[in-house]
């Protein structure tokens, strides 16, 4: 089947290096859509909206932070969901997510198969690789405190970044399959910018691209 296949990401960088993967597989369109939920949500409805043949899979790609213990630095995490991790309200008894306020979920699906598919592909290629849940956040987190918080209101999350779950919904609202990769740039906690291992993180997303088009047939 020929399938069109709808990649977005946050920033050009990230766009490039999934672009090097995919080796000009014309199957693939790659879209820089800008940082964070809302900017990822409107441009995968305008990118889906306005295409000119239809897409059967959509994928948030990009860097991320890994929760220590989960996915160090250079590693993939291929999402299991999409997790909204501060859509919701504060409460006396602690964060209350939406689902639990009755206004509609915080977690959204990932193609099951299609994802434990590349999961297992890229980990027989060499590259350290788990299938978890990934959290998307508004504010990157920069304390061990709210590292720790959110391990708590998502147990087994491996990955923090900002725009899979606005990419999620978009995709789900007109029922197109969906899947989110992240490369490990930098561990989940203090703040310490010139420790983020980008070029690791690229090479590694690099290599998603590649693997991608090996279980895209
Ligand atoms: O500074 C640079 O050279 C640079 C080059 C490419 C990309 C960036 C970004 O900062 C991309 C922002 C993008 O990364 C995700 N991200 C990465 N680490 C985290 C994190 O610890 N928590 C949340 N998000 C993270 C996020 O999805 C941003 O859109 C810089």
């Amino acid at each position: 089947m020929d399938k069109k296949v709808l990649v977005m990401t946050a920033v050009d960088a990230e766009k490039e290096a999934i672009q090097r993967g995919l080796r000009g597989d014309s199957r693939f369109d790659v879209v820089a859509a800008g940082v964070g939920p809302v900017a990822a949500a409107v441009s995968t409805a305008m990118a889906l909206s306005s295409a000119s043949s239809p897409y059967s899979l959509v994928i948030s790609a990009g860097i991320a932070g890994g929760f220590v213990g989960a996915a160090p630095v250079g590693s993939l995490v291929v999402a299991s969901e999409s997790i909204a991790a501060d859509l919701g309200a504060e409460t006396p008894d602690g964060f209350a997510a939406v689902d639990k306020l009755g206004f509609g979920t915080n977690r959204l699906p990932v193609n099951r198969e299609l994802a434990l598919g590349l999961t297992d592909r890229l980990t027989a290629a060499g590259w350290v690789t788990c299938y978890a849940p990934v959290l998307t956040l508004s504010t990157v987190t920069g304390t061990a405190e709210t590292a720790a918080e959110l391990a708590k209101r998502a147990p087994g999350a491996a990955a923090e970044a900002m725009e899979g779950y606005g990419v999620a919904e978009a995709a789900h609202r007109v029922g197109i399959p969906f899947l989110e990769i992240r490369a490990i740039s930098n561990a989940v906690g203090p703040r310490d910018r010139s420790a983020w291992k980008l070029g690791d993180a690229f090479a590694a997303l690099e290599a998603a691209g590649t693997h991608l088009t090996e279980v895209i047939l």
